[in-house]
C-alpha cells in the first residue's frame, strides 16, 4: 500500500495486556469500524509462528478496510507476512537497512525521542516519526517523556510526517501542542477501551481537530 500521510491520523497498535478475554482479531474489527486509519501488531509476547498467524489474518481484514498493517520492531516477520511495513525503535535494525532490504514502498515509521534522532531517521529514508511519550503512558511505564516544546522542536526539524504517541486520551489529547502532526498514535484509549468503536470514533474526530489546528 502507498503511503501517505494523512493514514496517519489514527494510529491503533495493540498490546497483550488489553485485552485477551476475546480473540485479538474481534478487538482489531472494532478498532477498524471506528476509523483508525493504520493498524500496528505489537504483540511482544508472541513466537514469530504465533505473531505470523496473527498478521496473515489481521492484514486481511486491514485490507479489507483500506488500512495498512505495520509490525513493531520484527522486519523479517513483516516481510515474510507482507505486512504494509515496519516501526523500528532506536535500538532495532537501522532504518538505512531497512530501507536497502525492503525497497521504496514499504512503509517504515521511526522512533524519535530528540531532533538528532528524527533528522537522521529522515535521512535512512523513514516514512514517518513516532514522537513520545507526550504523557505518562500506562503501556510503556518507562517511556521517557518528552514536552510540548520538545515534540514543537522534533517535528519542525523534519519534513517526513509525524504521529504523537504515549498516553495519549479522548481527555488529554488537546493539551497536546503539536505544531506539526499528523495523528496520534494509542494503544489503551483504544484497546483498553469498553467499547472499541466508539472510543476510535471520538478520538478520530478529536485528532482530527488537532492536525488541522
Ligand atoms: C507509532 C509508534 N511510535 C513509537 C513507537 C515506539 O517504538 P519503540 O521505540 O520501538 O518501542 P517499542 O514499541 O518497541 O516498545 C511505536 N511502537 N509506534
Ligand atoms: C509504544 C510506546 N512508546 C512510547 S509510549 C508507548 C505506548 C503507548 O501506549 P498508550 O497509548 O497506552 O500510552
Amino acid at each position: 500500500m502507498r503511503f501517505h500521510k494523512d493514514m496517519l491520523l489514527l494510529y491503533a497498535i495493540t498490546e497483550e495486556y488489553c485485552n485477551r478475554q476475546r480473540p485479538l482479531i474481534e478487538m482489531v474489527k472494532e478498532a477498524l469500524e471506528g476509523g483508525v486509519t493504520i493498524l500496528q501488531l505489537r504483540e511482544k509476547h508472541l513466537s514469530d509462528e504465533e505473531l505470523m498467524t496473527e498478521a496473515l489474518e489481521i492484514k486481511e481484514l486491514c485490507h479489507s478496510y483500506g488500512v495498512p498493517l505495520i509490525i513493531n520492531d520484527n522486519v523479517e516477520l513483516a516481510l515474510r507476512c507482507s505486512a504494509d511495513g515496519v516501526h523500528v525503535g532506536i535500538e532495532d535494525t537501522p532504518v538505512a537497512e531497512i530501507r536497502a532490504k525492503a525497497g521504496n514502498d514499504f512503509i517504515i515509521g521511526a522512533t524519535a525521542k530528540t531532533v538528532e534522532q528524527a533528522t537522521a531517521a529522515e535521512l535512512a529514508g523513514a516514512d514517518y516519526i513516532g514522537v513520545g511519550a507526550v504523557f505518562p503512558s500506562p503501556t510503556k511505564q518507562n517511556a521517557v517523556r518528552i514536552t510540548n516544546a520538545q515534540l514543537r522542536e522534533i517535528t519542525s526539524a523534519v519534513s517526513i510526517p509525524a504521529v504523537a504517541i504515549g498516553g495519549i486520551t479522548l481527555g488529554n489529547i488537546s493539551q497536546i501542542d503539536c505544531g506539526t502532526l499528523s495523528g496520534i498514535a494509542v494503544v489503551s484509549a483504544v484497546f483498553g477501551a469498553k467499547d472499541i468503536t466508539q472510543a476510535a470514533k471520538e478520538l478520530k474526530a478529536k485528532a482530527t481537530a488537532l492536525v488541522h489546528s
